[in-house]
C-alpha cells in the first residue's frame, strides 16, 4: 500500500510529512508514467511539477485559494491529487477526463486553460474580485516560462503592478517552452538561475548602499541612480521588482521544504509577488529528461525504452508543408518563416536547419508573429507563418489590420485546421474559416491532399496578396506524392466526379468522404457529382452554381462550425444566383466540440461518408423507401 492509495483528496495532502511528501513524489512520477504510456499526453511538463503542485496545495488551501495553471497542460499531478486519480485512466479519451484544467471536472479547477498566457490576467481579475467582496483567499498563477513570452503575460504584470492587489506568481522555469525557450526574457531568467552573484545578500547590498552619507539632493540622486543600478548587477529579479513585484527566488523547483517555506512567506507578503522556481521538465524519466521536446505532447509509448509506439501511416500534412518549403526555399530566396514556439509541430525545424537566417521562432506570441512577419514583407520578403488554425485565432486583429489591408505578400500556413481529438475545445481548429473568409484582399485555400497542399504553398509564395492555407493535423490521404508542383488557378475549383441527381461539396480532404458517399449512393441509383472546391475564398462561383442548377440540390460538409463556414458562403451565393436550391450544409453546431479521437467525434457530428448518405437520401424519400424494401 503506498502513499498515493491513501491521498484521495487534497485534505489527504494535508497530513504529510515532508518525507512522505517526497516518497508520494515518486508514486506520482510511476503512476502518471504508467498512464500517460497508454493515452498519450503532456508527460514532460506534468513531470516537471510533481513537487512544486504538492508544495503548492499544502500550503494553500484549494478550492477557497485560487490556482490557476497556465495552458494547464502540466496539470496532471494537480488532478491526480483533487480526487480524479480513479478516472486518471481515461485521460484525454472521449467522454473521458480533459487534458486540461476544467471547471466543469472539479472545484479545484477555478479557471480552464489551454490556450498560453492566460493565467496571471485571469489571476488578477480573481484577486481584484476578491479585494472588492472583502474576502481574503490567495490567489496563485502558475505559468511556465514559454507561457511569459506571450505578450498576454506582460500586460497583466503590468497591470498587476499598478493595482499592487495581493497575488502570487510562480514561474516555473524548466528552460524549455516546447522547444528551447527563446528571447530576452530567456536570457534575464538564465543569467538570474545561473549567475553567482544574484542571490547575494539582498539586504547587505542594501546596507551598503544605505551608508552612502546623506548628501545634497543632486549627489542623492546620483547615488539613487547607482544604487538602483548595481541593484540590477546583484539583487535578482530586478525586473520584476521594478514592475512593482517582490521578486523571490530563484528556487528548486524539486525541493519541497525550500518552496513550502517560500509559499508561507508569499503567503504573508503585501502586493504582488513572484516566485521563481527552477524545475527539471520531464524528471524522473529518463526518455523525458533527455527529450523533452519529444515528451512535450507525446503519443502512447513504449516504458522500457521511451520509443513513441509508431502506426503505419502516410507522411503528416505537416511534415509536406514542412518539406514543400524546403523545396520553395532553395529556389526563391525571399522566403522567410515564422513560427510562434512550435517548429516542430508546424514543420519547420527541419526549414530552421537549413536556412537559420531565414528562420524566427518568436516565442509564444502570435500576435507579433504575424505583424512582424507583415514587416518583412514590407520590404521585399515573402513570410510563411506558420501557426495553428486555434493559435492563430490570437492574431485576428493583425491579419485583418497590418496583413490583409495592406495587401502583403504574407502566406498563413494555418496547421491543425479541423478536429484535432484529444486536445478538446481549447485546441480544436474549427473557427477559421469564419474568422478568414470576410476579410478583405484574404485568399484562403483548403487542399484536398498532400499533393494539392504542395501545389498550393507553391502558389501562395507566387501570389502578390495575403493567403492562408488550412490543412488537417495528423497523416495525410496517402495519395503518391509527386514531384513538382500541381498547377493552381485563383479561385477555381475542380469537379472531381460527374452526377446529375445531387452535388456534394466536401471542404479539403473531406472531398474523399464525398466522393464515398458518391459511390455508396450509385449502389441506390442516385447519380452524385463531387466537387472540390479548393478555394474557400475566392469560390468559383461559376462552377458551384452551375452544379447547383444542374442537380438542383446540394450537400457541403467541412470539419468547421457552420456558422460563417464554407457552407454558409455557399448559402450566400445560391441565395444570389440560383435561389430555390435544396442544401444540406454538413459541419459543427454551434457548441465547443469535446475531446476525444478525431474519428469517434466526426462520427458523432456526421462529418462522414455515411451522413452525406443519410442527408442525401432524407432528399430522396422514394429511394429511402427503395432502401427499406430490402434493396441493396
Ligand atoms: C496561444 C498559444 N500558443 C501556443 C500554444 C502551444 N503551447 C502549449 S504549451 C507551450 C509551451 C509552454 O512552455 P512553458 O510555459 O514553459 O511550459 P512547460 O511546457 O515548459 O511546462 C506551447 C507553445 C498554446 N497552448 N497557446
Ligand atoms: C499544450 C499545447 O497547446 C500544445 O502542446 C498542443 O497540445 C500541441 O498540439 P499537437 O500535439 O497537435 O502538436
Ligand atoms: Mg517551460
Amino acid at each position: 500500500m503506498g502513499i498515493l492509495d491513501n491521498v484521495n483528496n487534497v485534505s489527504d495532502l494535508k497530513k504529510l510529512s515532508n518525507a512522505e511528501l517526497d516518497k508520494l513524489a515518486q508514486e506520482i512520477r510511476k503512476f502518471m508514467i504508467t498512464h500517460v504510456s497508454k493515452t498519450g499526453g503532456h508527460l514532460a511538463p506534468s513531470l516537471g511539477v510533481v513537487e512544486l503542485t504538492l508544495a503548492l496545495h499544502q500550503v494553500f488551501n484549494s478550492p477557497q485559494d485560487k490556482i490557476i495553471w497556465d495552458v494547464g497542460h502540466q496539470a496532471y499531478t494537480h488532478k491526480i491529487i483533487t480526487g480524479r486519480k480513479e478516472k486518471f485512466s481515461s485521460l484525454r479519451q472521449y467522454k473521458g477526463l480533459s487534458g486540461f484544467p476544467k471547471l466543469a471536472e472539479s472545484e479545484h479547477d477555478c479557471f480552464n486553460t489551454g490556450h498560453s498566457s492566460t493565467s496571471i490576467s485571469a489571476a488578477l481579475g480573481m484577486a481584484k474580485a476578491r479585494d472588492l467582496k472583502g474576502d481574503k483567499y490567495k490567489v496563485i498563477a502558475v505559468i511556465g516560462d514559454g507561457a511569459l513570452t506571450g505578450g498576454m503575460a506582460f500586460e497583466a504584470l503590468n497591470h498587476a503592478g499598478d493595482l499592487k492587489t495581493d497575488l502570487i506568481v510562480v514561474l516555473n522555469d524548466n528552460e524549455m517552452s516546447i522547444a528551447a525557450n527563446v528571447g530576452a526574457m530567456a536570457g534575464y531568467l538564465s543569467r538570474l538561475r545561473t549567475d553567482p552573484r544574484y542571490g547575494k545578500g539582498k539586504d547587505e547590498i542594501e546596507q551598503l548602499l544605505n551608508k552612502i552619507p546623506k548628501v545634497g539632493p543632486r549627489l542623492l540622486k546620483t547615488a539613487e541612480r547607482v544604487k538602483d543600478s548595481v541593484k540590477y548587477l546583484v539583487v535578482p529579479g530586478m525586473l520584476f521588482e521594478e514592475m512593482g513585484f517582490t521578486y523571490l527566488g530563484p528556487i528548486d523547483g524539486h525541493h519541497i521544504p525550500a518552496m513550502k517555506s517560500v509559499f508561507e512567506s508569499a503567503k504573508k507578503m503585501k502586493g504582488p509577488v513572484l516566485i521563481h522556481v527552477l524545475t527539471r521538465k520531464g524528471k524522473g524519466f529518463k526518455p523525458a529528461e533527455c527529450n523533452p521536446d519529444r515528451f512535450h505532447g507525446v503519443g502512447p509509448f513504449d516504458i522500457q525504452t521511451g520509443n513513441v509506439i509508431k502506426t503505419e501511416a502516410p507522411p503528416t500534412y505537416t511534415e509536406v508543408f514542412g518539406d514543400a518549403l524546403i523545396e520553395l526555399a532553395e529556389q526563391q530566396e525571399n522566403i522567410v518563416a515564422v513560427t510562434a514556439a512550435m517548429p516542430a509541430g508546424t514543420g519547420l525545424a527541419k526549414f530552421a536547419k537549413k536556412f537559420p537566417q531565414r528562420f524566427f521562432d518568436v516565442g509564444i506570441a502570435e500576435q507579433h508573429a504575424v505583424t512582424f512577419a507583415c514587416g518583412l514583407a514590407a520590404q521585399g520578403f515573402h513570410p510563411v507563418v506558420a501557426i495553428y488554425s486555434t493559435f492563430m485565432q490570437r492574431a485576428y486583429d493583425q491579419l485583418l489590420h497590418d496583413v490583409a489591408m495592406q495587401k502583403l505578400p504574407v502566406v498563413l500556413a494555418l496547421d491543425r485546421a479541423g478536429l484535432v481529438g484529444e486536445d478538446g475545445e481549447t485546441h480544436h481548429g474549427i473557427f477559421d474559416i469564419s474568422y478568414l473568409r470576410h476579410i478583405p484582399n484574404l485568399v484562403v485555400m483548403a487542399p484536398k491532399d498532400e499533393n494539392e497542399l504542395r501545389g498550393m504553398l507553391a502558389w501562395a509564395t507566387k501570389h502578390s496578396g495575403p493567403c492562408a492555407l488550412r490543412y488537417p493535423r495528423g497523416p495525410g490521404v496517402g495519395v503518391e506524392l509527386k514531384d513538382g508542383f500541381l498547377p493552381v488557378h485563383l479561385g477555381r475549383g475542380e469537379v472531381v466526379k460527374e452526377g446529375k441527381d445531387v452535388t456534394i461539396i466536401g471542404v479539403g480532404p473531406l472531398v474523399y468522404d464525398a466522393l464515398a458517399a458518391a459511390h455508396q449512393l450509385e449502389q441506390k441509383g442516385i447519380e452524385a457529382a463531387v466537387i472540390n472546391p479548393r478555394f474557400i475564398k475566392p469560390l468559383d462561383s461559376g462552377l458551384l452554381v452551375r452544379y447547383a442548377k444542374k442537380t438542383r440540390r446540394v450537400v457541403t460538409m467541412e470539419e468547421h462550425v457552420l456558422a460563417g463556414g464554407f457552407g454558409s458562403s455557399c448559402l450566400e451565393l445560391f441565395n444570389k444566383y440560383c435561389p430555390g436550391i435544396e442544401i444540406d450544409r454538413i459541419g459543427l453546431p454551434d457548441t465547443f466540440v469535446e475531446h476525444g479521437a478525431p474519428d469517434l467525434l466526426k462520427q458523432h457530428y456526421g462529418i462522414t461518408a455515411d451522413g452525406i448518405v443519410e442527408r442525401v437520401l432524407a432528399r430522396f424519400p422514394e429511394k429511402a423507401d427503395f432502401m427499406k424494401k430490402g434493396a441493396k
